[in-house]
């Protein structure tokens, strides 16, 4: 990596922004600035006019987002405010001073009601608030600015912020019992395996612009990912598998969003880990917390 690159990572101190920070340190990356949601605010096109100037970034990392999966569905115009004008501010702000940005995305812009591997091509047609602001980020960035990637990524979890392995494992400290739905399948993705993608996708120099999909390899459900986060960290708790329709939530979620990695394998020369191999890292970095 030429450390003379400059690269600011928007939504520094959230779980993927973190996982990009714990990367750079293990590779030596200095020339990297991790900004808040304050000195970095996405919605405030002035602040992002003096970031750019002042930095020069050539290449910018948008991990901001509106996150909450259920209370998006109440607050519908915070997260569009964030998921897509925050997306296309920093688009804009690329197309002026020359930077390149990886945009983070979701699985969850697709419906997934059909048992088939997603590709870049499928339609997305989002079932919620969050999949829906996500994708109008996207479509922002594709409209904006040419110099961009966009990755999808689906289930992310790591040692850092909030996720479904954490929360897991709080609860499963808690109670006795838990009970955790079969029916929605799809891929868990450790940031840090996501982070070591981006850097390397930073480093390749390959100017393939375009989405792209990522997450770990592998099917599963949220039920057997809890099973595995549970066998694995050594927490004893008595699991019961579920319905969706016996655990409502307020946003719907999609039933099948495994992804098909192929694109971003091939393009980048990546390798992918198996998604139970990568939780058995997370739970060890968990552990030595
Ligand atoms: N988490 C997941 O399971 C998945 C996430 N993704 C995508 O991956 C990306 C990273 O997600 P993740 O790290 O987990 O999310 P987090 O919620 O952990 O991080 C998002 C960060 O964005 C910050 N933020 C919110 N509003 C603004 C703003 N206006 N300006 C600048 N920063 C802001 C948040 O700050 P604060 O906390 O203070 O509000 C938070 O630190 C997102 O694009 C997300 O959509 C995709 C698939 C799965
Ligand atoms: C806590 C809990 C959740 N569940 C279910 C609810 C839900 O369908 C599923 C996952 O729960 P969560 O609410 O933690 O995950 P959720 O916020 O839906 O996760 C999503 O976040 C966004 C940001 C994304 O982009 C997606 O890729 C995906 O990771 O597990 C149970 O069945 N039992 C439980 O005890």
């Amino acid at each position: 990596m030429n450390n003379k690159q400059n690269i600011l990572v928007f939504g520094g101190l959230g779980q993927l922004g973190q996982c990009i920070s714990k990367v750079c340190i293990q590779r030596g990356w200095s020339a990297i600035l991790f900004l808040d949601e304050v000195e970095g605010n996405i919605l405030d096109p002035e602040i992002l006019e003096k970031l750019f100037q002042q930095e020069s970034p050539e290449f910018v990392i948008n991990c901001a987002a509106y996150t909450a999966v259920d209370k998006a569905e109440d607050e519908v115009g915070l997260s569009e405010k964030i998921n897509k004008d925050g997306a296309a501010n920093l688009a804009r702000c690329c197309e002026q001073f020359n930077a390149t940005l990886i945009h983070i995305s979701t699985d969850f812009v697709f419906e997934g009601n059909v048992p088939k591997l997603l590709n870049e091509e499928d339609l997305a047609e989002p079932i919620n608030v969050y999949g829906k602001t996500k994708l109008a980020g996207e479509q922002e960035i594709v409209s904006i600015l040419k110099e961009h990637y966009i990755i999808r990524t689906s289930w992310l979890y790591s040692e850092f912020a909030n996720n479904f392995v954490k929360t897991m494992l709080k609860l499963g400290f808690e109670r006795d019992e838990l009970s955790v739905i079969t029916d929605q399948v799809g891929t868990p993705t450790y940031g840090v395996d996501l982070a070591s993608a981006i850097l390397d996708i930073v480093e390749s120099g390959n100017k393939t612009y375009g989405t792209y999909h990522y997450s770990n390899e592998g099917v599963t459900s949220w039920y057997d990912f809890a099973k595995a986060i549970f066998d694995l960290s050594g927490t004893e708790v008595k699991l019961h598998p579920i319905p969706g329709s016996a655990y409502p939530t307020k946003a719907a979620r999609p039933a099948f969003s495994v992804m098909d990695k192929t694109k971003i394998k091939q393009t980048f020369d990546l390798e992918i880990p198996y998604w139970r191999d990568s939780l058995i890292t997370c739970i060890n970095a968990l552990k030595k917390q």
